[in-house]
């Protein structure tokens, strides 16, 4: 298993995809793929919310477990959602536990901020690794009015720098930068000696992360940020319809489907 410590010493950038089910997980984990987020972007990728605000910690902590079922290589992140950090610190400790102890999970993703630093510094001491997550961090889109690039002035992109570099103090072992100029992710990732994993935030970070249905071509409304990398939209849908064209036709089942057992052809 791939440890939050070789991930520095790594030559090639880092890659991280989300997955939120054990046959996703297993076939990333096999394409070897460093990191495995079960982010909390299930909320609108697996469980048709509107947002990723009403995911819970029973959500994460059920997803996370699958995804660790399913992998064997790649380090795995349980994403913490909405409220369910930073709150009060038994019951922040108690939650990012859970996906340790009950999940499997290797580590756990919070989106930071001013609130986080502390917090950080606490899970990292109770030996919980911690990856940071600055920019544009989602579940704060009823203050933010959207999924706006964050960082775009000289104040707002300074207080990202001094976050990361809190973070970084407080121990976390990486950091995910989201929708910030690229020009502002490049310093951030100069300035600190952990690696940043970007988002909608240039080529000049130590890794990258996408949202695997932004990736494969399922979701519906991806980020301008995101390239599709393949169209399984259209491969599941041509596989839905010879299956219903076959049943409709009477060719499915066929013969090699079906089992017929001797002496039962005349009952009632
Ligand atoms: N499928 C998916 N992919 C993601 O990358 C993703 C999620 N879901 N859910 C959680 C967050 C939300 N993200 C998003 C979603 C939308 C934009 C976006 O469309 N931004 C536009 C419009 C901004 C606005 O005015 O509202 C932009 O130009 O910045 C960006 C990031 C990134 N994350
Ligand atoms: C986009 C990544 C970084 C994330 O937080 C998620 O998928 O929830
Ligand atoms: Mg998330």
């Amino acid at each position: 298993m791939t440890t939050t410590r070789e991930l520095r010493q790594q030559a090639e950038p880092i890659t991280m995809l989300t997955a939120y089910d054990a046959h996703t997980a297993s076939v990333i984990d096999d394409c070897g793929i460093d990191i495995l987020l079960v982010g909390d972007s299930m909320g609108t990728e697996a469980l048709g919310y509107d947002s990723t605000l009403p995911v819970t910690v029973d959500d994460v902590e059920r997803h996370t477990a699958a995804v660790a079922r399913g992998s064997d290589d790649a380090l795995v992140v349980a994403d913490m959602p909405f409220l369910s950090v930073g709150v009060d610190e038994a019951e922040t400790v108690r939650n990012a536990g859970r996906m340790l102890k009950e999940a499997g999970a290797d580590a756990v993703k919070l989106e930071s901020g001013p609130h986080t630093v502390e917090m950080t510094e606490r899970l990292t001491q109770l030996g919980i690794p911690v990856m940071a997550h600055l920019g544009l961090t989602p579940q704060h889109v009823n203050q933010l009015g959207g999924y706006t690039r964050q960082g775009t002035t000289e104040a707002a992109a300074e207080e990202i720098l001094s976050l990361a570099r809190a973070h970084e103090d407080a121990g976390a072992f990486a950091l995910v930068v989201e929708h910030v100029p690229a020009n502002v992710a490049a310093q951030v990732t100069d300035a600190l000696d952990i690696p940043t994993i970007g988002i909608g935030a240039g080529g000049d970070c130590d890794g990258q992360v996408l949202v695997i249905s932004d990736v494969l071509g399922l979701s519906e409304n991806a980020p301008p940020f995101a390239e599709q990398f393949g169209d399984l939209r259209a491969a599941m849908a041509d596989a839905i319809e010879d299956y219903k064209a076959a049943v409709e036709a009477g060719s499915f089942p066929a013969d090699e489907h079906s089992h017929i057992e001797d002496g039962l052809d005349d009952l009632g």
